[in-house]
């Protein structure tokens, strides 16, 4: 009967008047308004009013334009005329997410003191500050993935760096070069990075612009201050005991994080009971451009699919994030990685242990973020309800896994613990089907406080009263569709249609008229009215109070039940990989100290998935060493699969390394420190970026850091350019990569130039191998098999004929394509003119910090050029380097000269081979006159 406020899911459709007609900034409230405004520049405040969240100004337009609700005007034809947007205030938890994913920083304000009570203008404040990357609200967080905010440090020597996910409590910090903490970004996409407003410059042109950032001010980045922020949070007297008291930026960066937390009004956060020290040395170094370029979480094409997708039958949110986080964080310590191995192993040997633990973790839920909301005091009474059932999860899983006779298991069950005391508290108190707000009474169970129980009568029974009061007044009138109703303004009435208010005795009192109907008071009403809503009010007041001590009570858990959460996401991770082999029949690797990298029948964990029915992925052997077969060069025409097994290859490596088994036969992994991957230039066209320059800056950066340990994947490196330049540059990074003494890097290099082939002749562990394409009939059969050996030469001509190319052009080509390749025979080297990328090969200095001579035309440095580290450069001289254009100009015919104009304006660096192709049929109609 009691009508509460509007449906929160319809559509708001603002009403005027909640303001007054008053000018707005010569309102009191208006005021207001600009003075809490000031405080939050950045931030859309949403001011409440009445029952209204209302938003002015620029911040009106852009709330009106995110959330497509309607835009209006105050004070519309006065001086002081502003757009004006607001939304129903019970509609906070539908609009807040979308301003926050849609990027926004959001200052709540809301009314401090009861408008009924208040004398004048009611008090506001800010209550909260919501911005992308410090938000509890379930609409904003992704289940499977965490929510970090990051702070970045810029220091004289190194940078620092921290993550905090205030929704599970997990802080980090870390310090290193840019490159680590460029990596670090790409690893774990914070979804808010702050740094100081004069380090803008420099983050972006580190980071590039497309972070959700705020900047602050440059007093906040002080050492002493970040030092004094943890330890105060923390209450200890130093940060040794986190084993972070060395880093000095980085400590800079997580001062300012609780200093953000502080400014943006969350105080409660006794769940961030410890930082922890994300190590550079402990993981294989994956850079940036690896870890986009496997596609590891993140694939680079819409409908991409990344690795995790396939790797990630984990059943809790814990084990989800904590997956992510080992995928991209691969370990290299061999004992380490073979007690996941081992686990996962004996999970597959007891099948049943593996079902039962995959049951009982299905019922868990997301503890690790329900504890937050304790210890911040958000959790309602029906996640609460949750967080009981999850904690009768516990027991049955710890039980599992302390039976399971395997030792890493039963080291999980040693820290679990099902929190029994909590869990009876809040089955005994709380009722299994509470609702989601606590001041509406629904809460309690029955019997856990005497006078609610009492008042609950009191309540209930008066309802019933009313009810025997609209029976009684029935018969009393004779009115039949007489009714008792309840609205807000008027409290209980009695309602009559027109047709019989004749009827009505005297002593009603009319309170309001409608089209169709009056409506009554009656002394008795009015009393009983008074009665039920008192009752109502206090019963509402004590559910609060007994809700908020158990919710305190549950706070004292909160260290337990994070360890809990931890625990169980290791187990879930570890059911996870048992699972997948379990499906996709992988097998364990051997994973050794050793240097070898053997794989049998290797597979591409994504792409085998993808292939349509009826198609098998063929599997492939790779085998890399120190001795014999250091470096491999792949040759093969486009769409061989020589990108694919390139990334194969390391995804198996990194599964191995993550604990995970391989989609392979067989794999011998001797454990790898870095996995660089470079992939040709082109697919950075599109940022309009100085290809060339591009891959060379990389390439180079890869050469400096290389280890005996590490992975080398280079896809066509040198396409940025043109085919000489290309080739030699290809060229001389596989000879550095050969010849270095400071590290024989294990390296697979896929290329189109079979000119690389000779390679081989001098470069003793150089080792060439081919993906297999059959000729029949002038068209080309896709083997997908790796052989030893070189290929003839490149199969660019098919897969245009492939790609729907017209017969003509694709005749043509080949007819070009011989006269080239006989040109070349005849033609031999170059001359011994340096080039660009020689300079840049000159600037790989052996030293680590060695940095890239400029491509532009720019003078290199002098020692550069001269010293005896540039040899490498000197090596390109002896490359082929075929001159194949010359006689095709001398003649000054003008049909010739056209073809030089064309060609003069081509930009080989950007020309994709289609385009080429194109190009050349559009020379051949040059030539022919028309
Ligand atoms: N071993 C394999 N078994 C089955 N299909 C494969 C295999 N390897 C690759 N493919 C399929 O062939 C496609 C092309 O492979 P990939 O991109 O590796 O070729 P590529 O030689 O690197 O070509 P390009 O030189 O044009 O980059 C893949 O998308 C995949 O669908």
């Amino acid at each position: 009967m009691k009508t509460k406020s509007a449906d929160p899911d319809k559509k708001p459709v603002r009403t005027h008047g909640t303001l007054g007609p008053a000018p707005v900034s010569d309102t009191p409230l208006m005021k207001q308004y600009y003075q809490l405004k000031q405080t939050h520049p950045g931030a859309v405040l949403l001011f409440r009013v009445g029952d209204f969240y209302e938003t002015f100004g620029e911040d009106a337009v852009t709330a009106s334009r995110i959330l497509d609700i309607t835009l209006t005007k105050r004070g519309a034809g006065t001086a002081s005329e502003t757009p004006l947007a607001g939304f129903p205030h019970h509609a906070l938890d539908n609009y807040l997410p979308k301003l926050v994913r849609a990027g926004q920083r959001v200052a709540i304000c809301d009314q401090l003191e009861d408008p009924k009570l208040a004398k004048g203008l009611v008090k506001r404040g800010i209550t909260e500050l919501v911005t992308p990357g410090v938000s509890l609200h379930d609409n904003v967080l992704e289940r499977k993935s965490n929510n970090y905010l990051c702070a970045v440090h810029f220091g004289k020597q190194e940078a620092g760096i921290s993550f905090l996910d205030i929704s599970t409590g997990e802080f980090l910090v870390a310090q290193g070069t840019i490159d680590y903490l460029g990596k670090l970004l790409q690893n774990f996409q914070p979804a808010e990075v702050l740094f100081c407003k004069k380090s803008r410059r420099e983050f972006e042109e580190n980071f590039g612009p497309d972070f959700c950032h705020f900047a602050l001010d440059e007093w906040v980045f002080g050492f002493d201050y970040g030092h004094d922020q943890l330890t105060r949070h923390f209450n200890t007297t130093s940060l040794k005991g986190f084993g972070i008291d060395g880093l000095r930026e980085g400590i800079t960066a997580a001062g300012c994080i609780l200093h953000y937390l502080a400014e943006t009004k969350h105080t409660d956060v006794g769940h961030i009971g410890s930082i922890g020290r994300l190590e550079e040395d402990k993981y294989v170094w994956l850079d940036r451009f690896t870890v986009r370029n496997l596609e590891l979480v993140q694939a680079q094409h819409p409908g991409g699919v990344p690795l995790i997708d396939i790797l990630d039958q984990t059943v809790t949110p814990m084990g989800a994030r904590l997956l992510r986080k080992w995928v991209v964080l691969p370990l290299k310590e061999p004992a380490q990685i073979q007690r996941r191995l081992d686990t996962v192993e004996a999970l597959l040997q007891t099948p049943e242990l593996l079902e039962n633990l995959l049951q009982h973790l299905r019922q868990i839920g997301d503890l690790e973020r329900l504890i937050s909301k304790v210890a911040v005091r958000r959790i309602n009474p029906r996640e609460l309800t949750q967080l009981a059932r999850a904690l009768d999860a516990i027991g049955p899983i710890r039980a599992e896994l302390a039976a399971s006779g395997i030792r890493a298991l039963q080291k999980l069950a040693d820290q679990l613990n099902p929190c029994a005391a909590l869990r009876d508290e809040i089955q005994a108190k709380i009722r299994p089907d509470a609702p989601i707000l606590t001041n509406q009474g629904g809460v309690l169970n029955d019997g856990v406080d005497q006078e609610l129980d009492e008042l609950r009568a009191m309540a209930f029974s008066g309802k019933d009263y009313l009810f025997q009061l609209q029976q009684r007044a029935v018969q009393e009138t004779g009115i039949s569709s007489l009714k008792v109703a309840y609205n807000k303004v008027f409290g209980y009435y009695l309602e009559v249609t027109n047709a019989h208010k004749d009827k009505v005795p005297a002593s009603w009192i009319r309170k309001q008229t409608l089209v169709n109907a009056e409506r009554y008071i009656t002394e008795e009403l009015k009393t009983y009215e008074e009665k039920i809503l008192h009752a109502e009010e206090r019963l509402f007041v004590i559910e609060q109070n007994i809700y908020n001590d158990l919710v305190l009570f549950a706070a004292e858990y909160v260290a337990q039940i994070q360890q809990n959460a931890r625990a169980i996401g290791v187990a879930d991770c570890l059911a996870s990989f048992a699972a997948t082999a379990r499906q996709h029949r992988y097998v364990k690797p051997v994973v050794d100290d050793s240097t070898t990298l053997d794989i049998t029948a290797g597979r591409h964990p994504v792409i085998e998935r993808q292939l349509p029915p009826g198609e098998q992925y063929i599997p492939n052997d790779i085998r890399l060493d120190q001795e014999d077969q250091q470096i491999v060069v792949i040759t093969g025409p486009n769409m061989a699969g020589k990108s694919a097994l390139l990334r194969q290859t390391a995804l198996i490596v990194l599964l191995a390394q993550i604990g995970s088994f391989v989609p392979a036969d067989a794999a011998h992994v001797g454990v790898i420190d870095k996995i660089f991957t470079r992939v040709g230039a082109s697919d950075n066209l599109s940022k309009g970026e100085s290809t060339f320059m591009v891959e060379m800056t990389e390439t180079a950066s890869i050469l400096n850091n290389l280890s005996d340990r590490s992975l080398v994947l280079m896809d066509e490196i040198g396409r940025g350019t043109s085919t000489y330049d290309g080739i030699s540059i290809a060229w001389a990074i596989v000879e550095h990569l050969h010849n270095s003494p400071k590290a024989r890097a294990k390296t697979l290099f896929a290329t189109h130039y079979h000119e690389l082939n000779q390679l081989a002749d001098d470069c003793p562990r150089v080792r060439n191998y081919n993906v297999a394409v059959k000729e029949a009939d002038g068209r080309i059969l896709f083997l997908r098999k790796l052989r030893e050996g070189g290929s003839e030469h490149s199969f660019g001509i098919h897969v245009a004929r492939m790609a729907g190319m017209p017969t003509s052009v694709v005749l043509r080509a080949n007819e070009i394509m011989h006269h080239l390749e006989q040109e070349r025979t005849s033609t031999g080297l170059d001359t011994d003119e340096p080039t660009e990328f020689d300079e840049v090969l000159a600037g790989l200095d052996d030293e680590p910090t060695g940095k890239v001579v400029p491509l532009n035309g720019h003078a290199a440095p002098e020692s550069a050029h001269r010293g005896p580290k540039a040899q490498p450069a000197a090596a390109v001289h002896n490359a082929p380097r075929p001159s194949l254009q010359l006689s095709m100009f001398e003649p000054a015919d003008p049909a010739l000269e056209r073809v030089r104009e064309l060609l003069q304006k081509l930009d080989v660096n950007t020309l994709t081979p289609i385009e080429a192709l194109l190009k050349l049929n559009e020379l051949k109609l040059a030539t022919s006159g028309k």
